[in-house]
């Protein structure tokens, strides 16, 4: 068992691309001694056996051996942190498991909102905190002007802040020196004591099963030993406990202050629940660690097949994304337009994108995106509350006495030339300006938002006005009240469910206006007149026409050459491929996700 002053349990906390992987493999390389060449090769042994399986493994932890320049050997336990927004909850959880955090900056870039939103999560740990300036090899690299900047704005000490460069290796050293001196080990405790251990993490392994990440409180936990988890109140047996060096490697036991992985013959990844207790059957421990609240979706959308055929390949698609994604939900939905599909629930956007993308490479899908929703509060008038996650099901307006929204409070930090543009989008989205300070040359500005304004294209747009220079971050604060309706879309005077949406009363018209615009170029001509309508219950706010067509396409073929009109016909039921019918007019996919992009120039 490792004497548990020698232990280190730690994370990287950094913006992305600021070079947390970087850093970490520069770790692994330099503690594991390989050669730049090894590390390659390591990791591209990694790479082959997830192709081989199929599945991606999570780079959850690592425990390092590193002997310090004062001659002991020091166990170093890097945890893994997702570096985006959406997965916030994530990082929280990994926090919990640690004492301490390297702080990753870029030299050349300096503070950004997600340097900003990660480091106060640490901080909330009560983590020691080691900043690293990271980059210095970069010609723009200004260490000292970046020293500054975090003081100035996180508030922490940087006397003693690092320089390094984990591309080309300067300085890692010295990352590894702080850690070691700077970040405490865990409290000491009894091995002998009633185990007492997190559960950090758990994913499906195809080899090994359901695999648990946990980090040990208090006690022992060896191969063989009948362990219950406290909230769920389920028992097993142990099979395997390891450590990740980072290959999984069995160990004879995982003591107090240590990081390890076990299986145990769980069945599902959803019955290892994050931040429960892991105990002794036999001798529980006395009380349970505080845990977590499970993470929420609050971003939904419908997701259908183009083809009803491919309904039952996308229902066990998303059962085994499920398996390893306890975040992502969904449930069977049948829609008047799109026909059977399922209603899906993401952690935000970015989920949604990658669930979206895994769904149709990976699984070979043609699929229909919805609208994203937020979750809406309907406060009825007989008194009840319902949670609407799809606009589709708004019951009718007559018993809802209010409906409640999500805010979020986003922080956005941009270059100075960038703030008018940024301003505008965030007034335009329903903003509520709350802060406004100077970094240097770099504007950091704090909006109170509503979700649902920022879950269509807003990413995008900051992007594009910022040029890619800004960066962003949110956090939910909970429900307001608004003056929503839910606007629906008429083809041919059909309602199109998947296009409805809940919307401000005040923009209700402007966006109505743009999406029937957008629609009409969007839908291909038909041989009759197709109206398409924006309306708030019975009320028509926006109308345009799509004109009848005048020929056949075929028609100039003069029938004259057979195979190029068979040519020109099957060209055109490629182009149906991904197209719906509505009624007796198709609607291409491309028009379900153009018409919910919003322009707000
Ligand atoms: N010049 C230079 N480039 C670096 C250094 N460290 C990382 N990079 C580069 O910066 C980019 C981002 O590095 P990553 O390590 O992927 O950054 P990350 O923070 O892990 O990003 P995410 O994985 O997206 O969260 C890569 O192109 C790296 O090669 C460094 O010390 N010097």
């Amino acid at each position: 068992m490792t004497n548990q002053s020698k232990i280190r349990n730690f994370s990287i906390v950094a913006h992305i691309d600021h070079g947390k992987s970087t850093l970490a493999d520069r770790l692994i390389a330099v503690t594991g001694g390989l050669t730049d060449r090894e590390m390659r090769e390591q990791v591209l042994d990694n790479m082959d056996i997830e192709k081989e399986r199929g599945i991606t493994i999570k780079a959850q932890t690592v425990r390092l051996e590193y002997k310090a320049k004062d001659g002991e050997i020091y166990i170093l336990n890097l945890m893994d942190t997702p570096g985006h927004v959406d997965f916030a909850y994530e990082v929280s959880r990994s926090l919990s498991a640690c004492e301490g955090s390297i702080l990753v900056v870029d030299a050349s870039q300096g503070v950004e909102a997600q340097t900003l939103a990660n480091v106060y999560q640490a901080i909330d740990h009560d983590h020691e905190i080691v900043p690293v300036l990271n980059k210095i090899d970069l010609p723009a690299a200004d260490a000292e002007r970046v020293k500054a900047q975090i003081e100035d704005v996180i508030g922490l000490d940087t006397s003693d802040a690092v320089e390094c460069s984990a591309k080309s290796g300067i300085g890692v050293e010295d990352v590894l020196e702080s850690i070691v001196r700077r970040l405490p080990p865990p409290a000491e405790s009894d091995p002998d004591a009633p185990l007492k251990g997190m559960l950090v993490d758990a994913w499906y392994d195809t080899y090994m099963g359901v695999v648990v990440l946990f980090r040990v409180m208090e006690g022992t936990i060896k191969k063989g030993m009948r362990i219950r988890t406290m909230n769920t109140g389920a028992s097993y047996t142990v099979d395997k406990v390891g450590v990740f060096k980072p290959k999984p490697t069995d160990v004879a036991s995982v003591g107090p202050g240590e990081v390890g992985f076990f299986t145990a013959s769980i069945k599902e990844v959803a019955d290892a629940a994050v931040g429960d207790t892991v105990t002794e059957d036999k001798r529980p421990t006395e009380k349970a660690l505080p845990g977590f609240k499970p993470a929420q979706p609050v971003v939904f959308c419908g997701i259908f097949p183009v083809d009803a055929a491919d309904f039952d390949d996308l229902r066990d698609a998303m059962g085994r994304l499920r398996l390893n994604d306890a975040s992502f939900s969904y449930e069977m939905e049948t829609s008047a337009a799109l026909g059977f599909g399922f209603r899906c629930g993401f952690l935000g956007l970015l989920h949604l994108e990658i669930i979206q993308e895994r769904l149709e490479r990976e699984f070979d899908l043609d699929l229909i995106t919805t609208a994203p929703s937020v979750v809406y509060t309907l406060n009825m008038r007989d008194g009840e509350d319902i949670q609407l996650h799809n606009p589709a099901d708004m019951p009718d307006v007559m018993h809802i006495e209010s409906i409640q929204e999500p805010w979020i409070k986003a922080t956005i930090m941009t270059p100075d030339d960038y703030l008018g543009g940024i301003l505008k989008l965030c007034q335009d989205r329903r903003g509520i300006q709350t802060a406004l300070t100077y970094v240097g040359q770099r504007a950091m500005v704090e909006y109170e938002l509503p979700l649902n304004e920022v879950v269509f294209d807003f990413y995008d747009r900051l992007k594009s006005v910022s040029k890619g220079y800004a960066s962003f971050d949110y956090q939910g604060i909970g429900l307001r009240e608004g003056d929503l309706v839910k606007m629906s879309i008429l083809v041919n005077d059909d309602p199109v469910d998947a296009l409805s949406m809940l919307v401000h009363r005040n923009n209700a018209e402007g966006r109505g206006r743009q999406m029937v615009e957008r629609l009409k170029d969007l839908i291909p001509r038909h041989m009759f007149k197709i109206p398409v309508q924006a309306a708030i219950g019975g009320r028509i706010i926006a109308r345009e026409t799509i004109a009848a067509m005048r020929k056949d396409v075929t028609a100039k073929c003069y029938g004259g050459d057979a195979s190029r009109k068979r040519k020109l016909l099957d060209k055109q039921k490629k182009g149906k491929k991904r197209m719906r019918q509505f009624g007796k007019v198709e609607i291409p996919q491309e028009a379900f996700i153009a018409a919910l992009k919003m322009d707000d120039s």
